[in-house]
């Protein structure tokens, strides 16, 4: 069972090395065979060194003098060249490994985002990446040369004297057995370590993106003893593996100094009844410490090996993880054909099987039109875009475009025709320049600046110290948010795509951002077809249709006016945003009756 898993997660491992495997071997063998040759030729050196010094015969010491000048020529000529050989194959292999895992990575499907945390993908792609470089560098050489030398001096003892060979092949196995009972708890705890050092790093890339919270709140204690949580029980775990590798380590000696003096004296005592030569014995003794050192390693480096193996295992599971599909897979009933460049009919979705977040829900969008959604928080309205977008696949019901089916198009289309401008406009790391032109990679830099102009963009960068070659920042930190919302803004005009969604950012906003980012969202909008989720009902008073979404189902649809008229939902947070709105003197005079 154990060997089982073991060669099933180690083919795993040699899976991912793909067409390097031949001469990663290579390397490899011809690098262990090198090292090992010269262990396994030592003791017979040593033999034929003691027995001339014994009986005198020149012969003994030249061919001692021989085979060591021949295994350190070897060594020294051949390991150099295949070490180099296996190393090149384990970086490039790795660097394709940490490709593939960042392209499965930008290939998933939302969902997959929205349930894992960051940290624990950063962790993965850090901490398992590194634990299989170690494998292929480190710990498969180390086995590769126990291995050899294991089948070297075993053949060596036995060539000596089978029946002491016999003998110590038995005490030597017993320190195998002994490190690899130790293995299966090691393991456990190694796991258990890689996952706390996963919640260790989702811990920290918490704080790094949430730091203006944190500090504005004075967040720095709680967040510190959350940390502080998750790395004392990583210590904790640190700690006893170390409790275990020194308990194996303690009886490790033990075996080796009970194997080592018994053998001494066993051996001695031949040599005095004449059973074997001296030099037979001290071949023996060094032949002996070899088998046991080897069994010891290779009880350790299973131990070590397993725990990168459990790393691999983590990244090929991950890199089987489905892809988002190309199609939408979708659409129970075929849309007919009319003029709605976008158009939801009775959609039904719920993020789990158990609970509908989206129930019934029908709207549409004319060519050029504007529809807003608007409703209480939780409605639904950011889950209307994402299916949009495509992110998710309906339950039930069918969503089309420009009249067709979304089944009809493929991912990439689908996103063609969408500009989406979320609320929290992302900047990569970067130049302004490079940030615009997302929307468009073809764009020349007349195009950009164009965009810029229409987002009222344009005179803010170029009062910057660089302009449009100024670097935003982590997420555009170095940029104000209206301006970060008018670069996206810029990106989506660059993009030129017929269908926006905006997710309305400007309540976020001081009064001067909000009127440019509101001019700059006109621009957007021009001859667009745009569905908007609006937070401030003031900015969709000249929408064509209203859509108020409640609890996952629409309550109120309309135009402002007929809304209003209507008295129901929308009236009633149309005159809780305008009491908001008023200055709060004239709020409290009303209050107190005064006004
Ligand atoms: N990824 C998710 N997994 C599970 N539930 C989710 C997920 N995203 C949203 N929800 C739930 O779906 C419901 C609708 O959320 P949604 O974000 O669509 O509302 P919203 O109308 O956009 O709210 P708001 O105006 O506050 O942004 C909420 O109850 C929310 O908790």
């Amino acid at each position: 069972m154990f060997i089982q898993k073991l060669m099933q997660e180690l083919s795993q491992l040699l899976s991912l090395m793909k067409a390097k495997k031949r001469a990663y071997f290579l390397g490899l063998l011809g690098d262990g065979i090198g090292q090992a040759s010269v262990l396994i030729a030592l003791p017979f050196v040593f033999k034929d060194l003691t027995d001339f010094a014994n009986t005198k015969d020149p012969a003994l010491l030249t061919r001692a003098i021989v085979t060591m000048a021949a295994m350190f020529l070897l060594f020294s000529l051949l390991s150099p060249f295949f070490s180099y050989m296996y190393r090149r194959c384990v970086r490039e292999v790795i660097a394709n490994i940490r490709l593939l895992v960042f392209q499965r990575l930008s290939r998933l499907p939302f969902a997959y985002y929205e349930q894992h945390h960051s940290g624990d993908t950063m962790s993965r792609l850090g901490n398992d990446v590194q634990l299989m470089e170690r494998a292929y560098a480190e710990q498969l050489k180390t086995l590769c040369i126990i291995l050899l030398s294991l089948i070297g001096s075993i053949a060596g003892m036995f060539a000596l004297d089978w029946k002491i060979a016999i003998v110590l092949l038995f005490v030597s196995t017993l320190t195998l057995y002994v490190n690899t009972q130790f293995a299966k708890s090691v393991r456990r705890i190694g796991d258990q370590l890689q996952q706390q050092l996963g919640v260790g790093t989702e811990r920290l890339s918490d704080f790094l993106s949430g730091l203006p919270v944190i500090k504005m709140f004075h967040l720095q204690k709680v967040v510190t003893a959350r940390y502080t949580e998750a790395n004392e029980e990583v210590t904790a775990s640190a700690i006893k593996q170390g409790h275990r590798h020194a308990l194996l380590e303690g009886t490790n000696f033990f075996i080796q100094f009970v194997s080592f003096g018994g053998m001494l004296v066993l051996g001695i005592m031949l040599v005095a009844k004449q059973v074997i030569g001296l030099g037979v014995l001290v071949a023996l003794v060094q032949q002996q410490m070899l088998v046991t050192l080897a069994f010891l390693q290779l009880g350790q480096v299973i131990t070590t090996l397993q725990g990168s193996l459990a790393g691999a295992s983590r990244i090929v599971g991950f890199l089987q993880e489905p892809l988002e599909p190309n199609q939408y897979q979708l659409d129970s009933t075929e849309s007919r054909e009319d003029d709605s460049m976008l158009k939801m009919e009775q959609v039904v979705f719920g993020y789990t099987a158990d609970s509908n977040v989206l129930d019934e829900v029908s709207l549409q969008v004319g060519r050029g039109q504007m529809a807003a959604l608007v409703g209480t928080s939780g409605g639904g309205k950011s889950t209307v875009m994402k299916l949009l977008l495509g992110y998710y696949p309906p339950a039930h019901g069918s969503i089309s475009l420009q009249g067709k089916p979304l089944g009809q198009y493929s991912i990439a289309e689908l996103r063609s025709l969408i500009a989406y401008v979320p609320q929290d406009a992302f900047l990569f790391e970067g130049t302004i320049e490079e940030n615009i032109r997302y929307g468009c990679l073809d764009a020349t830099d007349e195009d950009v600046v164009r965009a810029s102009k229409a987002a009222y963009a344009h005179d803010f960068i170029m009062e910057l110290p660089d302009g449009y070659q100024t670097r935003t920042g982590e997420r555009g930190a170095k940029l104000s948010g209206g301006q970060r919302q008018r670069i996206a803004i810029a990106r989506a005009i660059l993009k030129n795509a017929p269908i926006l969604l905006l997710d309305e950012a400007t309540s976020a906003l001081d009064a001067e951002s909000e009127f440019w980012v509101q001019r700059a969202l006109t621009a957007l909008m021009r001859e667009k077809t745009v569905l908007v989720i609006a937070h401030r009902l003031s900015t969709v008073e000249h929408a064509d249709m209203i859509y108020v979404l409640h609890e996952g189902k629409v309550r109120e649809q309309g135009r402002h006016a007929e809304l209003l008229a209507k008295n129901g939902l929308y009236a009633s947070m149309y005159e809780v945003q305008q009491k908001k709105d008023r200055p709060a003197l004239e709020l409290a005079k009303s209050s107190a009756g005064l006004a």
